[in-house]
């Protein structure tokens, strides 16, 4: 999908909601154990009890790499389910030497199908470049972090700004916001507007609403621009929102709260 789609996509559903399929065993319904893909089962029901609420889906693979061949069985149907019009992240945080990050590239891409992935810039130009040269595809560059550790390195002094500023600026100069987009977390809405001066016009990918304590309302206010230019992800707050029977009922309704405010920021 390109980024013209996407704004399509985003205005027509009045949604820029990112649900995280953050499909965790310990945490998916015990009746769904005895069936025989127990994660594409959780996944599946998810996937048609929302679909028409959000405009991505982002698969963590941490949660199906650690079940083995099983796991990456379960991701393969899942992304194989997801509707060709929704637009698909692989949160998979990648970046190597240049050979290593094209084989990364050519596996999210084009033997998985999705739209992008999420890369880890820290190893510099070459790791990052093989995953721009793919046509209506996006490389997530982590950009400033959710997590408390951002302020480890990220948040850290480098030259006339902090470390992050020039990731976002360096990075950004090596792409264009049509194969490039950013992670920025919704804990960091106080940094918001120093982002979108260094990158007006790319993509925000931004975890960290509902579980993590981001709010939606300091993000849409803060990150929109002229293309919405955001996509806001909840995993857990929405795919654990029940753990029941009804657990993909409780799903679209914590997908539909989500969706309605959006609707109110567009
Ligand atoms: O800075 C980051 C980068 C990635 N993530 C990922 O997003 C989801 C958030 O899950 P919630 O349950 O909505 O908190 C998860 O897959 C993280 O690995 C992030 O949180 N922050």
């Amino acid at each position: 999908m390109n980024r013209q789609e996407l704004v399509q996509l985003i205005r027509d559903r009045k949604s820029y909601l990112c649900i995280g399929l953050d499909t965790d065993m310990q945490k998916i319904p015990k009746h769904l154990h005895s069936h025989p893909d127990p994660m594409f089962a959780f996944n599946k029901a998810i996937i048609d009890a929302t679909q028409d609420l959000c405009v991505a889906y982002k698969i963590n693979t941490a949660f199906y790499e650690c079940q083995g061949i099983r796991g990456w069985e379960s991701l393969q149907r899942t992304i194989e389910y997801i509707p060709k019009t929704v637009f698909t992240i692989a949160d998979a945080k990648r970046g190597d030497i240049g050979n290593t990050s094209a084989y990364y590239a050519k596996t999210f891409y084009e033997t998985y199908g999705f739209d992008s992935v999420t890369v880890a810039p820290y190893m510099g130009r070459d790791s990052v470049e093989p995953f721009l040269g793919f046509s209506d595809k996006f490389a997530i560059v982590l950009g400033l972090t959710s997590n408390a550790g951002s302020a480890d390195f990220q948040l850290q002094p480098a030259g006339d700004g902090l470390l992050y500023e020039k990731v976002l600026r360096t990075c950004a100069s090596w792409g264009t916001p049509d194969n490039m987009m950013f992670v920025v977390g919704a804990t960091q809405a106080d940094s918001v507007a120093a982002i979108r001066k260094i990158v007006p016009d790319h993509f925000l990918l931004v975890p960290g609403v509902g579980a993590q304590g981001g709010s939606l309302k300091d993000i849409s206010e803060k990150g929109m621009n002229g293309d919405v230019g955001l996509l806001v992800n909840a995993s857990r707050a929405v795919i654990y929102a029940g753990n029941d029977e009804k657990f993909a009922e409780d799903a679209r309704a914590a997908a539909q709260a989500l969706q309605a405010e959006m609707a109110t920021y567009l």
